[in-house]
């Protein structure tokens, strides 16, 4: 692997004549001088990565402390963004006049803002979009695209879609994180095809990664489809792609693709990015993550190297260091932030199912298959192996299933997901390998079978259903093993305004009459001594003999003569 600085000063070779202010400032500062030495994310290297990347940030921190003004994504600018905005263009003409306006339209902007809970920072944020076909009017959106939006049945656009696409439209490089199923594909391709204007053999114009297979295939799928009427070449990078094409002269529009994928195509010097304009780094929390990061993130953003490239980061979840990331390596960016970060989306109704046991479990989803089935239903367990033996389970149950884990060939694991949409099957057990990104329509419900490993795993997990304003359902099933981790996703729920939410018993009909259900209560009460449940008023569901005995909306204080009762 060929050594030199990380892709994070990739973008550091300025257009030197766009960013004259800044160069001269940075010329200033000799401490800037060694900025490339900061971060060296080199393949090869023995430094422990977590380390690197912790020693990286710190050190940014403090180079930006000590003035490097140009590479602050928070300081102010005194230069314009280059924006197409054409209102914002009139205040250059008039004096007091134009302020005015423009104050009044900062205000008006502001107000817009709250109203769709879009929190934005960065310097001279281009306005939000009103409607669709402001595209045009503002930003002289071509008819083939406002078609296709109005064909996919997209009125107005979604508070993502209304701030990120003007801040894109405007060559601003971008962070953006917004709930799950929110539109924030849309987001990032209508103004991708708005600049790439028309098709041309001019290289990889741009490229879009993603963390899996599936979601690249979706996002080229909803590319296409976005695309009609164009003549755009959208590939997708696959195996025949990598072995049939001489990669050293391929070019295409858009390339979608794994990192993995795209890294091996530079690692054998065959493919050409650096005339690369616009990178999407989609699910960048999962891309960024320290592994991903060193191996296959790193080698991709760096071998991106056109100094004028805008790049953007998408995800539903943006942690800390994430942000601390983006904020070193971007250029003059603007942060979106729709609703509150890191939270669950507000559509899905939320609840915990103490299933005491791994039988308890398999119990619990029996049962409630039995009562009500209501598909598609979405199963996440924690590993293949898992996944095999759940599947196993429910083979002799009349249930049409799936699944869908990584130790499935390519067009397994297409099949898996076609037949799932396509409704021949009604549950899919799955793997985490699809708990990203994937925009199945209509799941009613989401099953965590197994306890997520992260609240960032919850967020994507349940929000594959409460997508696009609709409902949907979560149930996590949790056993005693689980119990230290639940106040993480107790207060999730919490966080994304669920107030009352249902903590059901499942009970082994052998066991109903015996002391294991007061011992299930006495768990109960223990966890909400723990502090987890303060919010949440808890309901019992009991199985007796295969029947429901429920038991709802009971008030704290009243609860156990409730359970007496129930027992
Ligand atoms: N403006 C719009 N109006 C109505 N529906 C829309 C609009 N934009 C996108 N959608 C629909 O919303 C759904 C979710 O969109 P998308 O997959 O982009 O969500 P997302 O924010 O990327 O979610 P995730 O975080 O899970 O990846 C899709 O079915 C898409 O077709």
């Amino acid at each position: 692997m060929e050594k030199g600085p990380s892709f994070l000063f990739a973008g550091v070779s300025f257009d030197k004549k766009k960013f004259a202010t800044d160069l001269a400032r940075f010329k200033e500062n000799k401490e800037s001088e060694n900025l490339a030495d900061d971060f060296s994310f080199v393949e090869g290297e023995k430094t422990d990565p977590e380390k690197a990347m912790v020693s990286f940030v710190k050190k940014r921190k403090r180079k930006s402390i000590a003035g490097v003004e140009g590479f602050n994504v928070f300081k102010s600018s005194k230069q314009l963004a280059p924006a197409v905005d054409k209102e914002k263009e009139k205040v250059e003409d008039g004096p007091s006049k134009a302020k005015k306006e423009l104050n009044k339209q900062i205000e008006r902007d502001a107000v817009f803002r709250k109203k769709y809970n879009i929190h934005v920072s960065g310097a001279n944020v281009p306005s939000p979009l009103r409607t669709f076909a402001e595209l045009s009017s503002r930003f002289g959106c071509e008819s083939y695209l406002l078609r296709n939006l109005a064909e996919h049945g997209y009125k107005e656009p979604t508070p993502i879609q209304r701030q990120a696409i003007p801040v894109l439209l405007s060559d601003r490089e971008c962070f953006a994180c917004a709930p799950t199923g929110s539109g924030k594909t849309l987001a990032f391709l209508c103004p991708m095809l708005m600049k790439l204007r028309c098709a041309s053999k001019d290289g990889i114009r741009a490229v879009i990664l993603c963390p899996t297979r599936e979601l690249a295939t979706q996002t080229t799928r909803e590319c296409k489809k976005l695309a009609k009427g164009n003549k755009f070449q959208i590939k997708l990078m696959k195996k025949e792609l990598v072995r049939s094409t001489d990669l050293s002269k391929f070019s295409c529009d858009i390339l979608i693709s794994t990192p993995l994928r795209l890294r091996l195509a530079i690692r054998r010097k065959k493919i050409d990015l650096s005339r690369v304009e616009y990178l999407v780094l989609d699910e960048a929390d999962k891309l960024f993550e320290v592994g991903n990061l060193l191996k296959h993130i790193d080698p991709v953003v760096k071998a991106c190297s056109n100094p004028s490239i805008v790049r953007s980061l998408f995800s539903a979840t943006l942690p800390d260091f994430v942000e601390e990331l983006a904020r070193s390596i971007m250029h003059d960016a603007v942060r979106v932030i729709v609703g509150r970060k890191n939270t669950a989306s507000e559509s899905i109704k939320q609840k915990l199912v103490f299933a005491g046991s791994e039988e308890g479990k398999l119990l619990a989803l029996r049962q409630s298959f039995a009562e009500s089935l209501n598909p598609p239903v979405l199963i996440f367990v924690q590993s293949k192996d898992r996944a095999k033996e759940l599947y196993g389970e429910l083979a002799f149950d009349d249930i049409r299933a799936g699944v869908i884990h990584s130790d499935l060939s390519q067009t397994q694991r297409e099949n898996a997901v076609d037949d799932f949409r396509a409704g021949k099957t009604w549950v899919l057990i799955a793997t985490d390998v699809i708990a990203r990104g994937m925009d199945f329509k209509g799941v009613n419900c989401v099953i965590n079978y197994d306890f997520p490993d992260s609240g960032a795993a919850y967020i994507h997990r349940i929000g594959r259903t409460g997508r696009a304003g609709r409902s949907g359902e979560a149930i996590t099933l949790y056993t005693e093993d689980d119990i230290p981790f639940l106040r993480n996703i107790a207060n999730l729920m919490k966080a994304s305004g669920c107030e009352k939410t249902a903590i059901m018993l499942y009970q082994h009909p052998h066991e109903l009459g015996n002391m294991s259900m007061s011992r299930n209560y006495v768990n109960i009460l223990k966890h909400k001594a723990m502090g987890c449940y303060e919010f949440i008023s808890i309901c019992f569901t009991v199985t007796s003999c295969g029947k429901l005995l429920q038991i709802t909306g009971v008030p704290y204080r009243s609860k156990s003569a409730a359970a007496s009762t129930a027992l």
